[in-house]
Order: C-alpha cells, then structure tokens, then sequence
C-alpha cells in the first residue's frame, strides 16, 4: 500500500482534534472527510479506519514511539510510522517522517503484548476494573472489544422487509448478510457508507448493533400498548420498539435533554412513525404524572458505555473512575424513581451497553431488594458478551409489576 499525503495528513490533523483539544472521534471524522470532494470510497475509509485505529491503540503505541501527551505533531507523526509499521506499510521519504524511527518497534510491540493493559491499550484503573468485576473474562472481553465493529443494520419492517432491502442494496453493490437469531437485522459484508443511498434517506432502515435490537424485542411492546422510553436519547430503540407497535398505542420517549429528542423526531419522520410523544424530563412533576400509567417502560440507562468500545474507541481515555461512581448513583436513581411509571401487572426492562456487574445485575439486585422494587420480580436476564456475541456489550433485564 502505498501512503498518500493528504490523506495521512488528513489522518494527523483529526488526531491532533481528539488527542490534543478532546473533541469526539466521529464528530472530527465527520468533518474531515468533508474537507475534500474528491475522494473516494477507500480514501474516506483510509482516514476513519485509520483514526480510529490509532485512537484505540493509542496507550501501546505511545509506549512503542516512546512519546507522551500532549502530542505535538512530530509526535503523531511517530505514532502514525508505528501504526503502519505493524501494518506492514513502507514510510514514504517525506520529512515529517525523517525523525521517526522505525527500527525496534516489532521487537517493543512484542516484549509490550505480555502486559495486557499495553496490549489491550487500556488505562491501568480500567484494566484494574475490568479484573475486579470480570475475573478472568476480562481479557476475553477487552480483547473482543478492541476488534473494529461490524456494521449492522435494523431494517424498517414498517416501510419494507428484510429481503426487499437486501436486493435493493445489493443493486447498488452492498452486499449484505442476514443474521440468524435478529429477525430485523442486515449486516454489512464489507463497511462502507450506507447513508448516502436513497434507501436509508426514505427510512427503510436505521444503523443499529444487532444486540441493540435485542432490547426492543426483550421489551416486546405490542400495537395499543401505552409504553414509555424513560431514556429515549435520540430514539435508536424509541424506533424499533414504535415499529413493532405498528404505529399503534403511544409511545412515550423521554430524556433530560431536548436536543436528542428533537433528532428523535427528525429520525421518527423518516421512518414514518407517527406514534411517539416526546417529553424533556425537566422536573420530577413530568414523571408524577405517568405514575402507574404504562404497560412497559424501558429504562435504557446512561453507562460507562463500556459494552461499546468497539465503535467508540476514544471512550477509553475520555472515561475517568469519578464518573462511573456518579453513573452508577444516577441509574440507582433511575430504577427506583421511573419503575413507579410501570401499571400494576406491567412490565420493565432495565437495559445499558456496558459489560460491568456493578452497572448490570448489582443494580437489579440492589433495586429488588429496596422498598423501590418490593412489587416486582426478575423474569429474565441477558448478558450479552462482545466475545461471544461478536456484537456489543449489553445487559437486558426483564421485571414484573404485581
Ligand atoms: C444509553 S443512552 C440512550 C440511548 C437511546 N435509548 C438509544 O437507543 O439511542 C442514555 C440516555 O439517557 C439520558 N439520560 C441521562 N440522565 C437521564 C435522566 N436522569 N433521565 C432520563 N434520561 C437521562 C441521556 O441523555 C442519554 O440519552
């Protein structure tokens, strides 16, 4: 492969954003692949796919080059010479790579790769973490996290059907597969950008990780029902749980901020979903109103986000300890104030993309045993593991109101 300049200074100046002024990996990818009308397919994919891959090696790398944050730019340079060094890709005679050395640096990722948490380029407190609540799972699951995700599709079964959206897909050269055990899901053969096609602009699919789509199934809402997405965010599950309604009943999807659900909306529009009703949590008296009001609320509560490593790689170094000691009070918040919202006999599903007993189970279990969760009971429970699943990390749980 041989490397093209702006394309790798593309690469340096989007690293440069996240790594020095702590900007988001997409949201700088976004705008960097703007930058240039010119490039195709494969040069877009050369600048994510190698962005992120630096993003998410960037502790093992670092140790390999020998350099320390702030980064400056000779120093995302050495990162960038040891990123395609052990991809196998020459150093072309430039002189911003005049500097960097790339003797030893296959000697150093090996003698490195015996540590995990330089192999796994992970903060220590995480490795530390992930040991204390995941024993010995923990170097299964970080290592399965650090794979590229796939990307996987959740078709639109209001507007189409699996098999309609994969020959029309496959028309325009995107091959797909249909994954055994997701009755709604596509996934990509290769990545590429699907949002560009006509397909996704008329809503007859949304990007979402196959076990995202297990939380509206778990939820399992049916036409007529009164059903309410406490956390709704910018609708990912709002969607699939409206479309399994068949647009019939009322969806209630609620969040603290007004601006997700306004995207929310947006998305529910080209999806042609009329049923949900979006409400900004902006004090207690917006969930006093629906006590006792719904037959099933899901609470897909704010995490570590742990579970999702794969497709948000930068979440390892913007993560601190003091902020999943908070998120883990908020969803003890959470569980005891908006379960008050499920009718007697209803249900709730209690969900979060993270890995983490602390997060998952311990809360149920803490919640089960407060006065909070006295009138309900666990029907069932699913962790799902990225390195079995091959998906994204999550936990779904499923309680009965008396
Ligand atoms: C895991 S995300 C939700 C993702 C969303 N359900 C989806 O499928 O796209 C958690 C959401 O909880 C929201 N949140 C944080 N604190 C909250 C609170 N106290 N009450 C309700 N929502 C909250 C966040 O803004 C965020 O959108």
């Amino acid at each position: 492969m041989k490397l093209h300049r702006n394309l790798v200074f593309a690469t340096i100046d989007s690293l440069d954003l996240i790594f020095n002024e702590n900007k988001q990996a997409d949201k700088v990818l976004k705008n960097t692949l703007k930058r240039d009308k010119r490039w195709g397919a494969r040069d877009r994919g050369f600048i994510a796919e190698t962005t992120y891959d630096i993003v998410r090696w960037k502790r093992l790398y670092s140790e390999i080059a020998e350099v320390r944050e702030p980064f400056d730019r000779p120093n995302l340079f050495r990162l960038f010479t040891v990123w395609a060094t052990l991809n196998g890709i020459a150093i072309p005679e430039w002189k911003q790579f005049e500097d960097t050395p790339t003797r030893r640096i296959k000697g150093k990722f090996d003698e490195l790769s015996k540590i995990r948490k330089y192999r796994e380029s992970i903060p220590d407190w995480l490795d530390e973490l992930g040991q204390k609540e995941l024993g010995k799972k923990w170097d299964k699951e970080i290592a399965a996290l650090n794979q590229q995700a796939d990307v996987v599709l959740r078709v639109n079964t209001l507007k189409t059907t699996v098999e309609k959206l994969q020959n029309e897909l496959a028309d325009l050269e995107i091959e797909t597969e249909i994954l055994k055990g997701y009755p709604d899901a596509l996934k990509l053969k290769e990545r590429g950008n699907v949002f560009t096609t006509d397909a996704f602009k008329n809503g007859l699919f949304e990007v979402q990780d196959a076990s995202s789509q297990k939380v509206a199934e778990i939820l399992d809402a049916k036409p007529g029902m009164r059903v309410i997405d406490a956390c709704a965010g910018a609708g990912g599950k709002s969607l699939h749980i409206a479309t399994m309604m068949e647009n019939k009943g009322q969806l209630i999807a609620m969040d603290i901020y007004e601006n997700k659900l306004n995207e929310l909306k947006r998305r529910a529009r080209r999806n042609d979903i009329f049923n949900i009703e979006t409400r900004v949590i902006d004090s207690t008296k917006v969930i006093k109103k629906l006590i006792d009001k719904a037959d099933k609320v899901l609470i897909d509560a704010p995490c570590s986000g742990l579970g999702v490593l794969r497709r948000n790689p930068d979440a390892k170094w913007k993560l601190q300890p003091e902020f999943l000691d908070k998120i883990r009070a908020t969803q003890k918040e959470l569980l005891d104030s908006y379960s008050r919202m499920v009718k007697p006999g209803g249900q709730l599903v209690y969900a979060t993309c993270s890995i983490l007993p602390s997060e998952n189970e311990l809360q149920v279990k803490g919640f089960l045993s407060r006065e909070e969760g006295k009138d309900f009971t666990l029907l069932s429970e699913e962790k799902i593991m990225p390195s079995k699943s091959g998906f994204d990390g999550f936990y779904i749980s499923l309680l009965q109101k008396k």
